[in-house]
């Protein structure tokens, strides 16, 4: 089953194509990691995806087909959307209850219990809570209402970094429990730690797609002597950085293909290989290309 379904999907505002020709699926079970520079089209995407904004061309589904938007799609996707909004002028207690009225399940005690272990009075407005007790508190509603999919945008980006990594602990433990997850975010090193699938956006259109695994063990990091780095031609190179002696090149080769004389391999991670597709935003690697004829930075 894939939890999100795009094909030829795009979204355009006047001329501007916010999203392009987007084709992915995202099976379900992942924490799934949306990357891209700003303005790439990442919220765009999770809109059109929780059926806040409707498509210029193709289609998108959700939880195994579902029209996103539809009423059986929303009811079992929960959505935080950018700034993790809460009502600021509501106190926990009141977010609670609406929350609780305005959906046909809600987990109180699981929201009751959360709350009481992140230390969050439930008298106080929502307003003056912390930005990452207010980011909990979204993340706690949102889960109390017991989703198959959660859907976050950015919802880390104004959080200091042990608030950033409590809320992202909290995330992961949801996916160990079974609910799939997509998460756009700018912060590599936390999606590191926990993403297990990628997306990565560039321009509008989708760049990388595959599950992270399978995206480490395709890629390889290349040391050798800078002089002899215009000369490599074995695998597609996504990326060359030039130092004074050495250079280091991202290649597209797994474990068992060969090294040139004087070369050293290493396997890269997921914040290393972001990097190189966002600095070579012409490379792809996309489920069914094939590496010999993709488009690769030379
Ligand atoms: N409502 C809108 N009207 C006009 N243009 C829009 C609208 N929403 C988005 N865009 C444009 O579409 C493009 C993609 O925007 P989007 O917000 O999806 O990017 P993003 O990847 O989420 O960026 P960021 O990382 O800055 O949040 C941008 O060029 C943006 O200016």
């Amino acid at each position: 089953m894939n939890v999100m379904e795009a094909s030829g999907l795009g979204k355009r505002y006047g001329r501007t194509w916010a999203l392009r020709e987007c084709t992915l699926a995202i099976p379900a079970g992942y924490l799934a990691a949306l990357i891209g520079p700003n303005g790439a089209g990442k919220t765009t995407l999770l809109n059109l995806a929780v059926g806040l904004a409707q498509p210029s061309t193709g289609a998108v589904t959700v939880l195994g087909g579902r029209p996103a938007g539809s009423p059986v799609a929303l009811d079992g996707i929960a959505f935080v959307a950018q700034g993790t909004p809460v009502h600021k002028n509501l106190s926990v207690a009141d977010m609670l209850h609406l929350t609780r009225n305005l959906n046909r399940r809600f987990d109180q005690a699981y929201a009751e219990a959360r709350l009481a272990e992140l230390d969050i009075p439930r008298n106080r407005r929502a307003g003056r809570l912390s930005g990452g007790q207010q980011a909990q508190l979204a993340l706690t509603l949102a889960l109390a209402r017991r989703p198959r999919l959660l859907v976050l945008d950015e919802p880390v980006a104004m959080l200091d970094p042990v608030a950033r990594h409590d809320f992202m602990a909290t995330v992961a433990a949801a996916a160990d429990d079974g609910v799939s997850v997509l998460l756009s975010s700018h912060v590599l090193a936390d999606l590191e730690r926990v993403a297990n699938y990628l997306i990565l956006l560039s321009r509008g259109r989708v760049q990388v797609a595959g599950e992270v695994d399978d995206l480490l063990g395709s890629h390889r990091m290349l040391t050798g002597p800078t002089g002899e780095a215009g000369r490599y031609s074995e695998r597609p190179v996504v990326h060359v950085h030039r130092a004074e002696a050495q250079a280091h090149l991202l290649v597209r080769a797994g474990a068992d293909d060969p090294v040139p004389p004087g070369w050293q391999a290493q396997p890269v991670g997921l914040e290393e290989l972001a990097l190189a597709y966002l600095r070579e935003p012409a490379a792809a690697a996309l489920p069914g290309l094939d590496a010999e004829s993709s488009e690769v930075a030379k």
